[in-house]
């Protein structure tokens, strides 16, 4: 089927009608109402990642109305009795009259902090995917590039929002913005009079944060998540291998009626979840922490997950110090602060950034992709994926080690010794694994090519020999495990003279040229053999005959 226009539904052509009268649009609607999606269950983390944050303006909206970012000392006065007389922030004590004295307060703040918990674990997971399955390549690096700015300023709003309700906990992560921004050369002391209003705590952190947090960073995520859609909508999504999928098509279902319907259902659904879960589950009982002090800190606190890496790579970094003028107090660089503060989430949130156009470097692979790869047809880089999961993974462990500690009943400082060594095992560890891993799940392919599936079944020949029944795999699988593209490589010498070409010169050009060869791994043909032996019956798994195919 082509881009063509055909059997457009009544409903969708009543209203382009209309908007057609009026705005002149209708063509315009009606292909867009009809542009193919490609289905895979991965493709629904975006999606995820997409409903929560409508949970999030909608609930945030309502948090707004009552919520008071203000940092004047009143004593409380409301319903929750143990804290009656107590003297707090107006921002603790109407996060306060939230939870106990606003119908349906407590459950739309449980449900805005789960769903902020619920968007950046989807964001993650979302971006796991859109990594291992290589589709961030030619064309999609500029929607790679925005998704790392959205997964960045997600967490800057996830702090901002903790912060608000100005509980002991909250302060908690506060104080410690505080060092971290205070730490910076030059101009830390600058940043943390200018962000507390004075010396900490100071008078306006929680009005600067606020208007971050429900104005600045919401406003830039809208623009950009929009961006990102429209990007999205206009490079047309990725597909997996399959049967009749390649590199000029899409095959999937229309958006309207069935990708739109589901999408309704996605949403809804995820709406119940989280709505579930502020029911049930708990989230940030604030009244129990009391008011923040600065002079005070409770045990066992963390941080929200997705902060978690940062408060570990502080807890395991050794106390470094460098004192640039002697002992002047202006030349002391505390690198215990600024090396975990910010090295982790430069190397991570860099490394991301720049991996599209560092892999392109390596391979020299210019192509358009629009067929994801299997995690397993690119070893090296399932398995950098994974050595990147495997460090930030540690970072985060290590983030509750006095929980850990507590809970195993080690010692705190065996903890930590752990973990100094673990950041540079574990990711090597991971990485090793992975390689194998991914070169025994494509030999296993291999096999299956050219031997059919085993099915279980021994049967004796005539002549006494026993043998187990393969058969061959459905079309579908097959032709899943062939849409298997080799990862590029530089050539070597493409004249056969010897001289490497352009580039691969010098040392940087011997690195690039090393660096592609590995890349390019051990390659393992998926060598037909002599046909499915043994072959005796097809495996019945479901064929994608209703799809609808589109040229790109
Ligand atoms: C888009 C990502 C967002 C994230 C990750 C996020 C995260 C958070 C978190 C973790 C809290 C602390 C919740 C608690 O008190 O237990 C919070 C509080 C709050 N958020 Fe958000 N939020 C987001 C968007 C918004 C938006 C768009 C608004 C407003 C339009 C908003 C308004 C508020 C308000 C008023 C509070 C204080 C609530 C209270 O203390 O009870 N948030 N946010
Ligand atoms: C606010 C957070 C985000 C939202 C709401 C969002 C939403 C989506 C949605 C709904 C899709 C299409 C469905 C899918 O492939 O899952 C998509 C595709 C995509 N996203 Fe995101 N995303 C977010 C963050 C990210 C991040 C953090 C990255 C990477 C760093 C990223 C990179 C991409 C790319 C490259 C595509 C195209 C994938 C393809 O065609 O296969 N996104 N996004």
């Amino acid at each position: 089927m082509s881009d063509e226009l055909t059997n457009v539904p009544k409903a969708v052509s009543g209203p382009s009608t209309f908007l057609d009268d009026r705005l002149g649009g209708a063509n315009f609607l009606k292909r867009n109402m009809r542009k193919i999606f490609p289905d895979h269950w991965s493709f629904l983390l975006g999606e995820i990642a997409l409903y929560s944050f409508i949970i999030l303006l909608l609930t945030g909206t309502f948090l707004t109305f009552w919520y008071k970012p203000s940092m004047m000392e009143i004593a409380y006065d409301g319903s929750y009795a143990p804290l009656k007389g107590v003297m707090m922030s107006e921002a603790y004590a109407s996060s306060l009259e939230i939870s106990f004295d606003v119908r349906g307060g407590l459950l739309i703040r449980q449900m805005h902090h789960w769903s902020a918990l619920l968007f950046v674990a989807g964001m993650m997971v979302h971006m796991l995917r859109v990594f291992f399955t290589g589709a961030y390549r030619k064309p999609r690096e500029l929607n790679w590039i925005i998704g790392v700015l959205l997964l960045t300023l997600a967490l800057a709003e996830g702090l901002t929002g903790y912060s608000l309700p100005d509980d002991l906990l909250s302060g908690a992560g506060l104080r410690i913005t505080e060092g971290v921004a205070i730490s910076l050369p030059l101009v830390g002391t600058y940043i943390t009079f200018f962000l507390f209003g004075g010396e900490y705590p100071g008078d306006d952190v929680i009005s600067r944060f606020y208007s971050l947090h429900i104005l600045l960073i919401p406003g830039i995520l809208l623009a950009l998540i929009s961006a990102h859609m429209v990007l999205m909508w206009v490079q047309k999504h990725t597909q997996m291998p399959g049967k009749g999928r390649d590199n000029k098509n899409v095959v999937g279902a229309p958006f309207y009626p069935a990708f739109m319907a589901k999408a309704g259902a996605y949403f809804l659904f995820t709406l119940a979840v989280v709505a579930g879960l502020a029911t049930f589950a708990q989230i940030n009982p604030i009244w129990l922490f009391g008011p923040y002090t600065p002079a005070d800190v409770s045990a066992g606190s963390q941080p929200d997950f997705y902060m978690g890496f940062l408060e570990g790579a502080l807890r395991i970094m050794p106390a470094w110090e460098v004192n640039l003028f002697g002992t002047s107090h202006a030349g002391t660089l505390p690198l215990s602060v600024i090396i975990p503060a910010l090295v982790p989430m430069g190397i991570i949130m860099t490394g991301l950034a720049l991996y599209p156009f560092l892999e392109r470097w390596v391979t020299g692979d210019h192509r358009e992709h629009h067929v994801a790869d299997r995690p397993r047809n690119n070893p090296h880089r399932t398995s950098i994926g994974m050595s990147a999961i495997a460090f930030y993974g540690v970072l985060w462990l290590l983030g509750a080690n006095d929980e850990i500690s507590a809970f195993f009943h080690v010692s705190l400082n065996w903890t930590t010794y752990a973990g100094r060594v673990l950041i540079f095992v574990a990711p090597a560890l991971a990485y090793m694994i992975t390689y194998r891993m991914c070169l025994g799940l494509q030999r296993s392919d291999q096999a299956i090519i050219s031997h059919g599936v085993e099915s279980g079944v021994i049967k004796r020949l005539p002549h006494g020999e026993f043998i187990e029944v393969h058969t061959t795999p459905a079309d579908d699988i097959e032709a899943h495990m062939r849409g298997k593209e080799p990862v590029l490589m530089l050539p070597a010498a493409p004249d056969g003279s010897g001289i490497p070409p352009k580039g691969m010169r010098g040392p940087l050009g011997k690195l690039r040229a090393r660096m592609s060869k590995s890349y390019g791994g051990e390659k393992i043909p998926l060598d037909d053999g002599h046909g499915h032996a043994h072959e005796e019956e097809h495996a019945a798994v479901g064929s994608a005959d209703d799809d609808h195919s589109l040229t790109r």
